[in-house]
């Protein structure tokens, strides 16, 4: 394909996937919300508040202006928090070319809807589900920043479409496999990022290998039996966007979820945690829905509190 690409999210995700597309040959727009980093990606080729040390291919530009990164774009990239997507993505509904492929990036769950990231870009961009493509699995984007060898996959239920993100985005280290299963991509990225919470908390208390083992094939096992219930295909959790994310995010230090986990873990509040872990945690709005996160208002709870629902008993049937 020619024409240039956009990414719509200048954090660590959105900068370190522009490289990829960048080295795969894209001529890539980068849009960020604030103008100032725009400017010095644009000027100085890098993006320090995110991802210091990587210097962004001559390939790559920035803009502000989300009209100007879309416009004639043949692939929109989209790595904003899951839960601004709705609002970003109704702001630029409107420059997207008819035939645009939207390519999420994002590893959540809406609250409020209960919605994979596909599903709310379908809503509120209007287009047909076929036109959406995930990208998902063992992922963390200073690795990847750095070049070293990693793997993905890309989800999509069209197939050529799938095999054309494929081609855009490989590189000499980055090397995607596509899948059917959109379904149970997005689930296998959006759910370990709670169980990666509870790793973090249990590193920083100490636990043990057994305890921590536990929580990676337990929590796989029950991803995977949720994302059977919502249709997916069991198999993807065996692979790179199901056991393989959930190993990376629970065992490096590189993720935020991991850390913001390892702060409760030392008795820290939700608030102190937040700050130190800077980035998107996404885990985080997920596991506590009713907490309003930091905003104008400050903190707070929605809601007094939500079912605790019932324990998992190990007569379930189903991987042990
Ligand atoms: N960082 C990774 O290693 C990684 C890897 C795979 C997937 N992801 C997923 O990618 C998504 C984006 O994560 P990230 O790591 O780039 O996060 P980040 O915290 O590094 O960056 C988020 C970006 O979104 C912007 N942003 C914040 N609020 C916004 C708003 N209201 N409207 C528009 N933009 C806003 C921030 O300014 C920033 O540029 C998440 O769903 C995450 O789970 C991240
Ligand atoms: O830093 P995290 O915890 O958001 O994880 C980043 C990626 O999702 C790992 O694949």
């Amino acid at each position: 394909m020619s024409g240039h690409v956009a990414v719509l999210g200048a954090g660590s995700w959105g900068t370190a996937f522009a490289k990829v597309l960048a080295d795969a040959g894209n001529e890539v727009t980068i849009w960020s919300r604030r103008e100032q980093v725009a400017a010095t990606i644009r000027s100085t080729g890098t993006n320090p508040d995110y991802l210091p040390g990587l210097r962004l291919p001559a390939n790559v530009t920035a803009t502000a202006d989300a009209g100007k990164a879309v416009s004639g774009a043949w692939l929109v990239v989209l790595a904003v928090p899951s839960q601004t997507l709705r609002g970003n993505l109704a702001e630029w509904t409107g420059f997207l070319a008819p035939d645009a492929t939207l390519v999420s990036l994002m590893k959540g769950i809406e609250l409020g809807t209960t919605k994979r990231m596909s599903q709310v870009i379908v809503e509120t961009a209007g287009v047909a589900a076929d036109r959406v493509v995930v990208v998902s699995g063992p992922n963390l984007a200073p690795e990847i920043a750095a070049g070293q060898p990693a793997a993905t996959v890309v989800a999509c239920t069209d197939t050529d479409r799938a095999t054309l993100v494929q081609n855009a985005v490989t590189t000499s280290y980055f090397r995607p496999y596509t899948n059917g299963d959109v379904i149970g991509t997005e689930l296998g990225g959006a759910v370990k990022n709670v169980i990666a919470l509870a790793y973090g908390i249990a590193t920083a208390m100490r636990l043990g290998d057994n305890t921590k083992a536990t929580l990676i094939t337990r929590g796989l096992a029950e991803t995977a039996r949720l994302g059977v219930a919502l249709g997916a295909d069991p198999l993807t959790f065996a692979g790179l966007a199901g056991l393989g994310d959930l190993v990376a995010t629970c065992t490096s230090p590189l993720s935020r979820n991991r850390t913001f986990g390892e702060h409760l873990g030392r008795g820290e509040t939700l608030e102190q945690a937040q700050v130190a872990t800077r980035q998107t945690a996404e885990g985080s709005r997920a596991a506590w829905p009713s907490v309003t996160w930091p905003g104008p208002t400050g903190w707070r709870c929605r809601s007094p509190s939500r079912s605790s629902g019932s324990a998992t008993r190990a007569s379930t049937p189903g991987w042990r």
